[in-house]
């Protein structure tokens, strides 16, 4: 008998939570001792729990409770009318700011970032519903297993104060190699992503070459968040020339990385420039980029990032994916989604490797690495539970960590308090 039965939003809880993080350095500063997520839960009235995982940031949070009001008595199976209300409860609201990507992703638009975890967590309800994982629901996974890269950061031995953490520095080429031998060693991923705009170019140059040799066969990437100006990115795209799979945001706006474009032989990536539907024309218009990262938190979704695959592949653009500091959910998520799209050709993104296994809110065992990859949840839904526990502990720890916004900048000024992160940098 087919379930045709009506699953209505009785009740939405939205939950922030933190878990500890490392001194990452990124253009704009550096990591906070805590990293903030907010896990949404919607209720049915025919009992059914999902979930979906989001930035934490208090402006956000303000939003989703705010769209949450709004919901009640929609059947999950109506995302459009979910997206409609989310749209009328924000409609005074012009904020871009508290999306916890600290500056970065500063054009994506706020009603599609505050509908993607209730999207997400409507498409676990559905698959719970007629017992099929989320991947079918997207069209069927068209790879059992996904593959994730290796997320190099420039970093500090421990957050000023306390101890090293069991990461320890990455100031210089040997010691960010050290980091991708532990990280390849326990993880397995076979490509490799160096987070850049950290030091002046050249030394960024040469930790990619040191990187290179240390990996002959790995693709590399440098995303160094438009700290470089077009002149700069130009003539650090010439000399790694042949080294990289795709440049990541060499400097900012559709423009500037057209000038870019024009002139380097590898693709540009872009997660800065084209972050909603709306600058995918001027971008492909002036051929600036060549590759898009997706991220379903900012692209409403995991429905919209799935045409925002098939805009790429329509346009002959590569697609991969992008990610923020995240737990279990979103990485279900992002792997039913990429199981899902095919023309999704390169490994994702993931800031996984830098979390403690222990700090979620799933209960362990429903998703493992090995070679690098995931193997997407056969179970129905996204194929993950909430531990409850481990939910209330990382409120708890939101509670007392004092952090309401993610603040790289802020963070970074209190050590080194002229820093200017004015792109560009160099
Ligand atoms: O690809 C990217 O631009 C990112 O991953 C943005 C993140 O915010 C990253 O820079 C970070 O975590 O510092
Ligand atoms: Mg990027």
């Amino acid at each position: 008998m087919p379930n045709t039965e009506a699953h209505r939003i009785r009740e939405v809880r939205v939950t922030p939570v933190a878990f500890a993080d490392l001194p990452l350095l990124n253009t704009v500063g550096v990591h906070e001792p805590f990293a903030l997520r907010a896990i949404v839960e919607l209720v049915t009235d025919s009992g059914l729990t999902g979930l979906g995982e989001t930035y934490g940031d208090a402006g956000h949070l303000d939003r989703l409770r705010l769209a949450a009001a709004g919901l009640d008595g929609v059947d999950v199976w109506h995302v459009q009318e979910i997206a409609r209300r989310i749209r009328v409860a924000l409609a005074a609201d012009t904020g871009t700011g508290g999306h916890g990507m600290s500056g970065m992703v500063t054009g994506s638009r706020t009603a599609d970032r505050v509908l993607s975890p209730f999207e997400v967590a409507c498409l676990d309800i559905q698959g719970k519903a007629i017992g099929r994982p989320v991947s079918d629901l997207l069209g069927g996974a068209v790879r059992d297993r996904v593959d994730y890269s290796a997320y190099l950061f420039y970093k500090w031995a421990g957050h000023p104060g306390f101890e090293d953490d069991a990461w320890g520095a990455a100031l210089d080429p040997g010691q960010l190699v050290a980091q991708a031998e532990r990280m390849i060693g326990e993880f397995g991923f076979s490509a490799i992503k160096l987070k850049g705009g950290v030091f002046a170019p050249d030394a960024e140059v040469e930790a990619i070459l040191e990187l290179r040799k240390a990996f002959p066969d790995h693709p590399l990437r440098i995303d160094p968040n438009g700290a470089w100006s077009v002149e700069t990115s130009i003539r650090v795209g010439r000399e790694l020339d042949g080294v990289l799979e795709y440049l990541e945001d060499p400097t900012t706006g559709i423009e500037g990385m057209a000038a870019v474009a024009r002139e380097v032989s590898m693709p540009l990536a872009t997660n800065m420039c084209v972050v909603a539907f709306d600058q995918v024309k001027p971008a492909v218009a002036a051929d600036a980029v060549q590759v898009i990262l997706s991220d379903h938190h900012f692209w409403g979704g995991l429905d919209r990032s799935r045409s925002l695959a098939r805009i790429c592949d329509t346009f002959g653009m590569g697609l991969s994916m992008h990610s923020n500091s995240h737990l279990g959910i979103s990485l279900a998520a992002m792997t039913h989604l990429a199981a899902a799209t095919p023309n999704l050709s390169y490994a994702c993104d993931t800031h996984w490797p830098w979390k403690d296994p222990a700090d979620d809110v799933i209960v362990p065992g429903a998703l493992a690495f090995e070679g690098g990859s995931v193997a997407v949840p056969t179970a129905p839904g996204l194929g993950v539970e909430l531990d409850r526990d481990a939910l209330a502990r990382m409120h708890e720890q939101y509670l007392s960590c004092g952090i309401r916004e993610r603040d790289d900048t802020g963070y970074f000024r209190r050590f080194e308090p002229g820093f200017d992160p004015a792109a560009p940098r160099w």
